[in-house]
């Protein structure tokens, strides 16, 4: 990825791969779910970053389980994985970082334990075997993840916290996650648009070769979580040549639609979209509860091919999805590429690519 005067690099990049992904590249699924479903208790101010330290085999686990159902893009460990998380736990700077880098590098053993399986299988000396490309992207969760208290769906950190307070906090630990090697950073449910100017200016300034993409947290379809409308958030990612896609996570299904449509008023970058099952989530206890009009797994698969239709180029699932849903959404993509005459070029062949 160049600096300066590539402007288009990290759109470019993520276009490029949407394309070899077959005109639309399947994201994975909610993590930190897939952890509880395997037992994981994950009631504690770590979140999913508790099984970096407790239940790393269990992470490579669920990074398969997306791999075998169709994910081209697995998302680290990382979401509520910071260095003063743990540093309040007592960790060392030094393992702190060491538990960073290690989950880019879990998610890494994932993709070359599954690229090893196909390698071995019937397809392996197939001419015409196509290609299923997949990638790391590094996770980093919003400031209103490392508080612990469901701050990413309200974008409220207090008068306190500036834009500087934002880059103090991420610089170091985004540096190693970058210098961990992975092929995309996920910057998650960022609720507010200081945050992604925050984000913006870390790239520039510490010289981020790796594409990243923005991705926002929207209660009402218009704005973020903060109230801050999403195309004014969208707006600061397009600036920013570092961005490669925009889009919207762990937002309710029934506002994905919309969002699209406004992002794409700003922006042409890729939008990437991975919507939560359309439940509400209570910090308090860290449990998922019903919500007034939520969308059930079954309505979000079936708006797939709509999203597709309006412009998404990513999509897969966020919290309390599954893969089952990322082979739905797998297969519900394939044939929105039938109907669009696509090149039909998804499978379930894998080959890995790096860009
Ligand atoms: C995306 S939310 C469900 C992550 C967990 C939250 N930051 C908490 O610690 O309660
Ligand atoms: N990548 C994280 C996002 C949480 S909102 C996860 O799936 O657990
Ligand atoms: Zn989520």
């Amino acid at each position: 990825m160049g600096r300066g005067g590539d402007v288009d690099g990290a759109a470019g990049a993520l276009r490029r791969f949407v394309r070899e992904a077959g005109g639309c590249a399947v994201v994975d699924g909610g993590l930190a779910t897939e952890l509880e479903a395997h037992g994981a208790d994950l009631h504690d101010e770590l979140w999913s970053a508790s099984c970096l330290v407790s239940a790393p085999h269990l992470i490579r686990k669920v990074h398969l389980d997306y791999l075998d159902t169709g994910a081209n893009i697995i998302t680290s460990a990382s979401y509520q994985a910071t260095i003063q998380g743990f540093q309040a736990r007592g960790l060392s700077r030094e393992r702190s970082e060491a538990l960073l880098r290690r989950s880019v590098h879990i998610a890494q053993e994932a993709r070359a334990i599954f690229a090893e399986g196909w390698s071995k299988g019937p397809y392996a000396n197939h001419r015409s075997s196509p290609r299923r490309p997949v990638l790391v992207a590094a996770s980093i969760g919003s400031y209103g993840a490392y508080l612990a208290d469901g701050s990413e769906y309200t974008g409220d950190y207090g008068i306190s916290v500036t834009k500087e307070t934002l880059k103090s906090f991420h610089r170091r630990r985004l540096q190693v996650l970058a210098d961990a090697g992975p092929d995309l950073i996920a910057f998650e449910t960022i609720p507010n648009k200081l945050e992604a100017q925050a984000y913006a200016e870390l790239l520039e300034e510490n010289d981020v070769r790796i594409p990243a993409w923005f991705s926002f947290t929207s209660k009402d379809g218009h704005s973020a979580a903060s109230g801050d409308p999403i195309t004014e958030c969208a707006a600061v990612a397009d600036a920013c040549a570092r961005v490669g896609a925009v889009g919207v996570n762990c937002t309710a299904p029934r506002l994905v639609h919309g969002l699209i449509l406004s992002i794409r008023k700003v922006t042409s970058k890729p939008v990437v979209v991975y919507p939560n099952s359309g439940e509400t989530y209570v910090a308090e206890t860290k449990e998922w509860v019903e919500s007034e009009g939520g969308a059930s797994e079954t309505d979000f698969v079936s708006c797939v091919g709509k999203w597709r239709q309006a412009g998404a180029a990513l999509v897969g699932g966020c919290c309390r999805t599954s893969p089952a849903t990322v082979r739905a959404i797998s297969w519900a993509l394939r044939e929105s590429d039938d109907a669009v005459g696509g090149d039909g070029d998804r499978d379930d062949f894998p080959a890995v690519a790096v860009l």
